[in-house]
Protein backbone atom coordinates (compact mmCIF):
# COMPACT_ATOMS: atom_id res chain seq x y z
CA UNK A 1 0.00 0.00 0.00
CA UNK A 2 1.61 3.41 -0.95
CA UNK A 3 0.09 6.79 0.82
CA UNK A 4 1.52 9.71 -1.16
CA UNK A 5 5.06 10.03 1.04
CA UNK A 6 4.43 12.08 4.02
CA UNK A 7 5.92 15.12 3.34
CA UNK A 8 8.62 15.37 6.02
CA UNK A 9 9.06 19.42 7.62
CA UNK A 10 10.57 19.15 10.99
CA UNK A 11 10.83 16.50 13.13
CA UNK A 12 11.07 16.89 16.88
CA UNK A 13 9.03 20.46 17.79
CA UNK A 14 7.07 20.36 20.48
CA UNK A 15 3.48 19.70 19.91
CA UNK A 16 1.29 22.74 21.23
CA UNK A 17 -2.49 21.68 20.80
CA UNK A 18 -3.33 24.98 22.93
CA UNK A 19 -1.28 27.44 20.60
CA UNK A 20 -3.48 29.86 19.01
CA UNK A 21 -2.52 30.46 15.88
CA UNK A 22 -0.23 27.45 15.36
CA UNK A 23 -0.81 27.40 11.95
CA UNK A 24 0.60 30.39 11.17
CA UNK A 25 3.97 29.45 12.83
CA UNK A 26 3.86 25.94 11.05
CA UNK A 27 4.44 28.34 7.97
CA UNK A 28 7.42 29.55 9.52
CA UNK A 29 8.73 26.05 10.62
CA UNK A 30 8.81 27.33 14.05
CA UNK A 31 6.02 24.98 15.79
CA UNK A 32 4.17 21.70 14.53
CA UNK A 33 0.72 21.48 15.21
CA UNK A 34 -1.54 18.59 17.15
CA UNK A 35 -3.09 16.04 14.63
CA UNK A 36 -6.34 16.28 16.54
CA UNK A 37 -6.81 19.98 16.77
CA UNK A 38 -8.64 21.72 14.55
CA UNK A 39 -9.57 25.77 14.45
CA UNK A 40 -11.61 27.20 17.38
CA UNK A 41 -14.91 28.61 15.02
CA UNK A 42 -14.13 32.15 15.70
CA UNK A 43 -10.41 31.67 14.11
CA UNK A 44 -12.02 29.79 11.51
CA UNK A 45 -14.41 32.53 10.36
CA UNK A 46 -11.91 34.96 10.39
CA UNK A 47 -9.62 32.35 8.15
CA UNK A 48 -12.25 31.70 5.68
CA UNK A 49 -13.16 35.44 4.78
CA UNK A 50 -9.51 35.70 3.87
CA UNK A 51 -9.49 32.75 2.39
CA UNK A 52 -13.17 31.84 0.49
CA UNK A 53 -12.10 29.31 -1.88
CA UNK A 54 -9.60 26.47 -2.60
CA UNK A 55 -8.65 27.54 -5.77
CA UNK A 56 -7.55 30.64 -4.37
CA UNK A 57 -4.71 29.41 -1.47
CA UNK A 58 -2.44 27.23 -3.38
CA UNK A 59 0.36 27.80 -0.96
CA UNK A 60 -1.83 27.65 1.73
CA UNK A 61 -1.25 25.08 5.01
CA UNK A 62 -5.07 25.50 5.65
CA UNK A 63 -7.92 24.01 3.33
CA UNK A 64 -11.65 24.05 4.21
CA UNK A 65 -13.49 21.13 4.65
CA UNK A 66 -16.65 20.65 6.96
CA UNK A 67 -15.22 18.97 10.12
CA UNK A 68 -16.98 18.52 13.45
CA UNK A 69 -14.40 19.74 16.06
CA UNK A 70 -14.17 19.61 19.85
CA UNK A 71 -17.00 22.20 20.60
CA UNK A 72 -19.46 20.85 18.40
CA UNK A 73 -20.22 21.48 14.80
CA UNK A 74 -18.72 24.23 12.54
CA UNK A 75 -15.45 24.64 11.90
CA UNK A 76 -15.09 24.64 8.08
CA UNK A 77 -11.23 24.72 8.29
CA UNK A 78 -9.10 22.21 9.04
CA UNK A 79 -5.44 21.92 9.69
CA UNK A 80 -4.01 20.28 6.40
CA UNK A 81 -0.36 19.60 8.20
CA UNK A 82 -0.67 17.42 10.84
CA UNK A 83 1.80 15.50 13.21
CA UNK A 84 2.71 11.42 13.43
CA UNK A 85 3.24 10.05 16.56
CA UNK A 86 6.96 10.75 15.54
CA UNK A 87 6.74 14.32 16.00
CA UNK A 88 7.19 14.55 12.42
CA UNK A 89 5.25 16.90 9.88
CA UNK A 90 2.96 14.95 7.42
CA UNK A 91 0.48 16.46 5.11
CA UNK A 92 -3.09 16.01 6.08
CA UNK A 93 -5.88 13.85 3.93
CA UNK A 94 -6.99 17.01 2.21
CA UNK A 95 -3.42 18.70 1.76
CA UNK A 96 -2.90 15.09 -0.43
CA UNK A 97 -6.25 15.69 -2.31
CA UNK A 98 -5.92 19.08 -2.60
CA UNK A 99 -2.46 18.54 -4.48
CA UNK A 100 -3.90 15.61 -7.17
CA UNK A 101 -6.95 18.96 -7.87
CA UNK A 102 -4.36 21.18 -8.72
CA UNK A 103 -2.82 18.19 -11.19
CA UNK A 104 -5.62 17.89 -12.82
CA UNK A 105 -6.72 21.14 -12.98
CA UNK A 106 -3.46 22.03 -14.52
CA UNK A 107 -3.80 19.43 -16.77
CA UNK A 108 -7.17 20.08 -18.72
CA UNK A 109 -7.05 23.71 -18.21
CA UNK A 110 -5.89 24.98 -21.15
CA UNK A 111 -8.17 22.23 -23.38
CA UNK A 112 -11.36 22.54 -22.01
CA UNK A 113 -11.37 26.54 -22.17
CA UNK A 114 -10.11 26.91 -25.94
CA UNK A 115 -13.37 26.78 -28.24
CA UNK A 116 -15.41 25.97 -25.45
CA UNK A 117 -16.28 22.96 -27.03
CA UNK A 118 -13.75 20.07 -26.71
CA UNK A 119 -11.62 19.56 -29.45
CA UNK A 120 -12.22 16.13 -29.84
CA UNK A 121 -9.53 13.59 -31.80
CA UNK A 122 -10.61 11.95 -34.47
CA UNK A 123 -10.45 7.44 -34.30
CA UNK A 124 -7.59 6.15 -35.41
CA UNK A 125 -9.01 3.83 -37.87
CA UNK A 126 -7.49 0.88 -38.79
CA UNK A 127 -9.32 -1.95 -40.82
CA UNK A 128 -11.73 -3.23 -38.56
CA UNK A 129 -11.00 -1.15 -35.24
CA UNK A 130 -13.88 1.11 -35.45
CA UNK A 131 -16.77 -1.08 -35.70
CA UNK A 132 -15.05 -2.96 -32.58
CA UNK A 133 -14.56 0.00 -30.47
CA UNK A 134 -18.21 0.83 -31.58
CA UNK A 135 -19.02 -2.23 -29.93
CA UNK A 136 -16.72 -1.86 -26.92
CA UNK A 137 -18.66 1.26 -26.03
CA UNK A 138 -21.88 0.01 -26.87
CA UNK A 139 -21.42 -2.78 -24.10
CA UNK A 140 -20.28 -0.26 -22.20
CA UNK A 141 -23.55 2.14 -22.33
CA UNK A 142 -25.77 -1.41 -21.70
CA UNK A 143 -23.56 -1.60 -18.45
CA UNK A 144 -24.18 1.80 -17.69
CA UNK A 145 -27.68 1.56 -18.87
CA UNK A 146 -28.19 -1.82 -16.61
CA UNK A 147 -26.97 -0.60 -13.48
CA UNK A 148 -26.90 2.95 -13.48
CA UNK A 149 -30.73 3.85 -15.28
CA UNK A 150 -30.97 7.58 -14.06
CA UNK A 151 -27.56 8.15 -14.49
CA UNK A 152 -27.33 6.58 -18.30
CA UNK A 153 -30.76 8.57 -19.17
CA UNK A 154 -28.84 11.77 -17.89
CA UNK A 155 -26.06 11.07 -20.10
CA UNK A 156 -28.55 10.34 -23.34
CA UNK A 157 -28.44 14.53 -23.15
CA UNK A 158 -25.00 14.62 -23.90
CA UNK A 159 -22.81 14.97 -27.19
CA UNK A 160 -22.15 10.95 -28.62
CA UNK A 161 -18.22 11.78 -27.71
CA UNK A 162 -18.95 12.84 -24.31
CA UNK A 163 -21.91 9.96 -23.38
CA UNK A 164 -19.25 7.40 -24.32
CA UNK A 165 -16.23 8.52 -22.41
CA UNK A 166 -18.75 8.78 -19.74
CA UNK A 167 -19.54 5.32 -19.89
CA UNK A 168 -16.64 3.53 -20.63
CA UNK A 169 -15.20 5.91 -16.99
CA UNK A 170 -18.49 4.19 -15.18
CA UNK A 171 -17.78 0.64 -16.48
CA UNK A 172 -13.85 0.97 -15.58
CA UNK A 173 -15.07 2.17 -12.44
CA UNK A 174 -17.79 -0.53 -11.83
CA UNK A 175 -15.17 -3.23 -12.46
CA UNK A 176 -12.95 -1.64 -10.06
CA UNK A 177 -15.37 -1.59 -6.95
CA UNK A 178 -16.64 -5.33 -8.21
CA UNK A 179 -13.53 -6.17 -6.91
CA UNK A 180 -13.77 -5.34 -3.66
CA UNK A 181 -17.63 -5.68 -3.44
CA UNK A 182 -18.67 -8.25 -6.25
CA UNK A 183 -19.49 -12.24 -6.10
CA UNK A 184 -15.43 -12.69 -5.84
CA UNK A 185 -14.52 -10.35 -3.58
CA UNK A 186 -13.53 -12.33 -0.83
CA UNK A 187 -10.66 -13.67 -2.87
CA UNK A 188 -9.04 -10.84 -3.60
CA UNK A 189 -5.59 -9.80 -2.35
CA UNK A 190 -3.80 -6.75 -2.86
CA UNK A 191 -1.85 -8.71 -5.48
CA UNK A 192 -4.78 -8.83 -7.70
CA UNK A 193 -5.42 -5.10 -7.32
CA UNK A 194 -1.73 -4.59 -8.13
CA UNK A 195 -2.65 -6.94 -11.73
CA UNK A 196 -5.27 -4.75 -12.11
CA UNK A 197 -3.30 -1.43 -11.58
CA UNK A 198 -0.20 -2.82 -13.52
CA UNK A 199 -3.50 -3.38 -16.30
CA UNK A 200 -4.96 0.08 -16.05
CA UNK A 201 -1.07 1.53 -17.35
CA UNK A 202 -1.28 -0.74 -20.07
CA UNK A 203 -4.42 0.60 -20.87
CA UNK A 204 -3.39 4.06 -20.62
CA UNK A 205 -0.23 3.51 -22.66
CA UNK A 206 -2.67 2.26 -25.73
CA UNK A 207 -2.64 -1.27 -25.14
CA UNK A 208 -5.67 -2.78 -23.49
CA UNK A 209 -6.43 -5.83 -22.12
CA UNK A 210 -10.10 -6.38 -23.21
CA UNK A 211 -12.95 -4.69 -25.41
CA UNK A 212 -14.26 -3.09 -22.46
CA UNK A 213 -10.62 -1.36 -21.70
CA UNK A 214 -10.22 -0.80 -25.00
CA UNK A 215 -13.22 1.79 -25.18
CA UNK A 216 -11.49 3.61 -22.12
CA UNK A 217 -8.33 3.68 -24.04
CA UNK A 218 -9.96 5.82 -26.81
CA UNK A 219 -11.47 7.57 -24.60
CA UNK A 220 -8.23 8.54 -22.91
CA UNK A 221 -6.60 9.04 -25.92
CA UNK A 222 -9.12 11.92 -26.92
CA UNK A 223 -10.52 13.69 -23.53
CA UNK A 224 -7.45 15.14 -21.05
CA UNK A 225 -7.87 12.45 -18.43
CA UNK A 226 -5.31 11.94 -16.43
CA UNK A 227 -4.40 8.37 -14.87
CA UNK A 228 -3.64 9.92 -11.19
CA UNK A 229 -7.78 9.05 -10.18
CA UNK A 230 -7.94 6.18 -11.39
CA UNK A 231 -4.95 4.95 -9.66
CA UNK A 232 -6.12 6.23 -6.19
CA UNK A 233 -9.48 4.79 -6.60
CA UNK A 234 -7.21 1.70 -6.91
CA UNK A 235 -5.97 2.70 -4.02
CA UNK A 236 -9.03 2.84 -2.05
CA UNK A 237 -9.73 -0.37 -2.85
CA UNK A 238 -6.84 -1.76 -1.14
CA UNK A 239 -7.46 0.44 2.09
CA UNK A 240 -11.20 -0.93 2.07
CA UNK A 241 -9.35 -4.57 2.45
CA UNK A 242 -7.13 -3.12 5.13
CA UNK A 243 -9.08 -1.42 7.31
CA UNK A 244 -12.49 -1.62 8.68
CA UNK A 245 -12.28 1.52 11.14
CA UNK A 246 -11.68 4.84 10.36
CA UNK A 247 -9.91 7.11 13.33
CA UNK A 248 -11.54 10.62 12.52
CA UNK A 249 -12.46 12.27 9.93
CA UNK A 250 -9.34 12.97 7.95
CA UNK A 251 -8.95 9.31 7.74
CA UNK A 252 -12.43 9.01 6.24
CA UNK A 253 -11.85 11.73 3.80
CA UNK A 254 -8.96 10.48 2.49
CA UNK A 255 -11.19 7.32 1.53
CA UNK A 256 -14.14 9.29 0.15
CA UNK A 257 -11.98 10.74 -2.18
CA UNK A 258 -10.12 7.42 -3.25
CA UNK A 259 -13.46 5.55 -3.69
CA UNK A 260 -16.04 8.70 -5.30
CA UNK A 261 -13.89 11.78 -5.38
CA UNK A 262 -11.91 10.41 -7.81
CA UNK A 263 -14.94 9.56 -10.05
CA UNK A 264 -15.64 13.75 -10.02
CA UNK A 265 -12.47 14.19 -11.41
CA UNK A 266 -12.39 11.80 -13.97
CA UNK A 267 -16.04 13.36 -15.19
CA UNK A 268 -14.78 17.34 -15.31
CA UNK A 269 -12.49 16.61 -18.21
CA UNK A 270 -15.64 15.02 -20.34
CA UNK A 271 -18.55 17.19 -19.09
CA UNK A 272 -16.50 20.34 -19.93
CA UNK A 273 -16.72 23.46 -18.24
CA UNK A 274 -19.05 26.30 -19.69
CA UNK A 275 -17.14 28.39 -22.28
CA UNK A 276 -18.69 31.58 -20.63
CA UNK A 277 -17.13 30.33 -17.08
CA UNK A 278 -15.39 32.60 -15.02
CA UNK A 279 -14.66 30.48 -12.13
CA UNK A 280 -11.23 28.76 -12.18
CA UNK A 281 -10.93 25.27 -13.38
CA UNK A 282 -9.67 24.35 -9.56
CA UNK A 283 -13.14 25.42 -8.36
CA UNK A 284 -14.79 23.19 -10.22
CA UNK A 285 -12.67 20.52 -10.02
CA UNK A 286 -13.03 21.20 -6.65
CA UNK A 287 -16.80 21.11 -6.95
CA UNK A 288 -16.71 17.50 -8.75
CA UNK A 289 -14.44 16.65 -5.78
CA UNK A 290 -17.01 17.49 -2.90
CA UNK A 291 -20.00 15.86 -4.86
CA UNK A 292 -18.07 12.40 -4.93
CA UNK A 293 -17.18 12.70 -1.26
CA UNK A 294 -21.31 13.63 -0.49
CA UNK A 295 -21.93 11.22 -1.99
CA UNK A 296 -19.83 8.48 -0.94
CA UNK A 297 -21.02 9.87 2.76
CA UNK A 298 -24.39 9.55 2.14
CA UNK A 299 -23.56 6.10 0.79
CA UNK A 300 -22.12 5.55 4.36
CA UNK A 301 -24.71 7.11 6.26
CA UNK A 302 -26.78 5.45 4.45
CA UNK A 303 -25.40 1.67 5.19
CA UNK A 304 -24.05 1.79 8.86
CA UNK A 305 -26.41 -1.19 9.54
CA UNK A 306 -25.59 -3.19 6.60
CA UNK A 307 -21.96 -2.45 6.91
CA UNK A 308 -21.96 -3.46 11.14
CA UNK A 309 -23.32 -6.74 9.76
CA UNK A 310 -20.30 -7.29 7.29
CA UNK A 311 -18.16 -6.08 11.13
CA UNK A 312 -17.28 -2.78 9.24
CA UNK A 313 -17.72 0.94 10.21
CA UNK A 314 -16.87 3.67 8.27
CA UNK A 315 -17.97 6.13 10.63
CA UNK A 316 -14.86 7.97 12.57
CA UNK A 317 -14.07 6.60 15.50
CA UNK A 318 -12.96 10.06 17.85
CA UNK A 319 -16.44 11.50 16.27
CA UNK A 320 -18.42 8.82 17.40
CA UNK A 321 -16.41 8.46 21.05
CA UNK A 322 -17.36 12.51 21.63
CA UNK A 323 -21.01 12.00 21.03
CA UNK A 324 -20.62 8.80 23.96
CA UNK A 325 -20.88 6.07 21.66
CA UNK A 326 -19.04 2.64 20.98
CA UNK A 327 -18.71 0.12 18.11
CA UNK A 328 -20.72 -2.18 20.37
CA UNK A 329 -23.71 0.30 20.25
CA UNK A 330 -23.80 0.49 16.38
CA UNK A 331 -23.17 -3.49 16.33
CA UNK A 332 -26.55 -3.65 18.77
CA UNK A 333 -27.96 -1.02 16.52
CA UNK A 334 -30.07 0.83 19.08
CA UNK A 335 -31.76 4.26 17.90
CA UNK A 336 -31.16 6.01 20.89
CA UNK A 337 -31.06 10.51 21.47
CA UNK A 338 -27.10 10.18 21.09
CA UNK A 339 -27.19 8.40 17.83
CA UNK A 340 -29.88 10.67 16.73
CA UNK A 341 -28.01 13.38 17.31
CA UNK A 342 -24.79 12.23 15.69
CA UNK A 343 -26.54 11.62 12.90
CA UNK A 344 -27.59 15.15 12.86
CA UNK A 345 -24.14 16.64 12.79
CA UNK A 346 -22.82 13.69 10.10
CA UNK A 347 -25.94 14.73 8.10
CA UNK A 348 -25.20 18.50 8.18
CA UNK A 349 -21.60 17.86 7.02
CA UNK A 350 -22.48 15.45 3.92
CA UNK A 351 -25.13 18.39 3.05
CA UNK A 352 -22.38 21.13 3.15
CA UNK A 353 -20.14 19.08 0.70
CA UNK A 354 -23.37 18.87 -1.29
CA UNK A 355 -23.65 22.82 -1.22
CA UNK A 356 -20.15 23.34 -2.27
CA UNK A 357 -20.66 20.73 -5.42
CA UNK A 358 -23.60 22.72 -6.45
CA UNK A 359 -21.50 26.18 -6.95
CA UNK A 360 -19.46 24.40 -9.14
CA UNK A 361 -22.26 22.55 -11.21
CA UNK A 362 -23.19 25.79 -12.67
CA UNK A 363 -20.08 26.20 -14.55
CA UNK A 364 -20.40 22.82 -16.31
CA UNK A 365 -21.17 23.05 -20.03
CA UNK A 366 -24.83 22.96 -20.74
CA UNK A 367 -25.46 19.15 -21.63
CA UNK A 368 -23.82 17.85 -18.79
CA UNK A 369 -25.56 20.07 -16.11
CA UNK A 370 -28.73 18.57 -16.50
CA UNK A 371 -27.48 14.60 -15.57
CA UNK A 372 -25.36 16.05 -12.87
CA UNK A 373 -27.74 18.14 -11.16
CA UNK A 374 -30.08 14.89 -11.38
CA UNK A 375 -27.72 12.76 -9.57
CA UNK A 376 -27.39 15.87 -6.94
CA UNK A 377 -30.60 16.14 -6.09
CA UNK A 378 -31.46 12.35 -5.63
CA UNK A 379 -28.33 11.28 -3.67
CA UNK A 380 -28.62 14.52 -1.24
CA UNK A 381 -32.75 13.17 -0.62
CA UNK A 382 -31.33 10.14 0.63
CA UNK A 383 -30.01 12.32 3.64
CA UNK A 384 -34.04 13.76 4.09
CA UNK A 385 -35.29 9.78 4.13
CA UNK A 386 -32.76 8.67 6.69
CA UNK A 387 -34.27 11.90 8.89
CA UNK A 388 -37.71 10.80 8.08
CA UNK A 389 -36.87 6.78 8.96
CA UNK A 390 -36.07 9.35 12.58
CA UNK A 391 -32.46 7.94 12.18
CA UNK A 392 -32.86 4.37 12.05
CA UNK A 393 -30.25 3.46 9.19
CA UNK A 394 -29.63 0.24 11.11
CA UNK A 395 -32.35 -1.65 9.64
CA UNK A 396 -34.00 0.53 7.80
CA UNK A 397 -32.64 1.41 4.44
CA UNK A 398 -33.15 5.03 3.43
CA UNK A 399 -34.31 5.10 -0.25
CA UNK A 400 -35.90 7.86 -2.96
CA UNK A 401 -39.74 6.91 -3.96
CA UNK A 402 -39.70 6.17 -7.44
CA UNK A 403 -42.45 9.49 -7.55
CA UNK A 404 -39.94 11.49 -5.81
CA UNK A 405 -37.15 10.07 -8.15
CA UNK A 406 -39.67 11.46 -11.13
CA UNK A 407 -40.01 14.76 -9.74
CA UNK A 408 -36.32 15.41 -9.44
CA UNK A 409 -35.67 15.21 -13.34
CA UNK A 410 -37.87 18.34 -14.41
CA UNK A 411 -36.54 19.79 -10.95
CA UNK A 412 -32.90 18.73 -12.37
CA UNK A 413 -33.93 20.06 -15.69
CA UNK A 414 -34.81 23.75 -14.58
CA UNK A 415 -31.74 24.15 -12.32
CA UNK A 416 -29.39 23.07 -15.46
CA UNK A 417 -31.04 26.75 -17.19
CA UNK A 418 -28.90 28.26 -15.31
CA UNK A 419 -25.48 28.49 -16.12
CA UNK A 420 -22.25 30.50 -14.97
CA UNK A 421 -23.35 34.11 -13.67
C1 LIG B 1 -20.19 19.01 -9.58
C2 LIG B 1 -19.30 19.03 -10.75
C3 LIG B 1 -18.60 20.29 -11.06
C4 LIG B 1 -19.11 17.97 -11.56
C5 LIG B 1 -19.73 16.64 -11.43
C6 LIG B 1 -18.71 15.55 -11.19
C7 LIG B 1 -19.37 14.23 -10.88
C8 LIG B 1 -20.05 13.50 -11.96
C9 LIG B 1 -19.33 13.74 -9.61
C10 LIG B 1 -20.01 12.51 -9.19
C11 LIG B 1 -19.12 11.56 -8.51
C12 LIG B 1 -19.77 10.23 -8.22
C13 LIG B 1 -20.93 9.76 -9.04
C14 LIG B 1 -19.26 9.46 -7.27
C15 LIG B 1 -19.74 8.12 -6.94
C16 LIG B 1 -20.28 8.13 -5.56
C17 LIG B 1 -21.10 6.98 -5.05
C18 LIG B 1 -21.25 6.88 -3.60
C19 LIG B 1 -21.67 6.10 -5.85
C20 LIG B 1 -22.49 5.01 -5.29
O1 LIG B 1 -22.54 4.02 -6.22
P1 LIG B 1 -23.38 2.72 -5.91
O2 LIG B 1 -22.73 1.92 -4.85
O3 LIG B 1 -23.67 2.06 -7.21
O4 LIG B 1 -24.69 3.42 -5.33
P2 LIG B 1 -25.98 2.78 -4.76
O5 LIG B 1 -25.55 1.84 -3.68
O6 LIG B 1 -26.70 3.99 -4.22
O7 LIG B 1 -26.67 2.14 -5.92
Amino acid sequence: MSFAPSLVVSPNVELSPSSFGFLDSVRDGSQIPDSSRFFSRNRAANLMSKKQKWGNHSHSTELKYPILCEGGYGSVIAASMVANPAGEMAVSAEQKVYNVVMKQAALVKRQLRTAGELDVKPDIVLPGTLSLLNEAYDRCGEVCAEYAKTFYLGTMLMTPERQKAIWAIYVWCRRTDELVDGPNASHITPTALDRWEARLEELFQGRPFDMLDAALADTVTKFPVDIQPFKDMIEGMRMDLRKSRYKNFDELYLYCYYVAGTVGLMSVPIMGIAPDSQASTESVYNSALALGIANQLTNILRDVGEDARRGRIYLPQDELAQAGLSDEDIFAGRVTDKWRNFMKSQIKRARMFFDEAEKGVLELNKASRWPVWASLLLYRQILDEIEANDYNNFTKRAYVSKAKKILALPMAYARSLLGPS
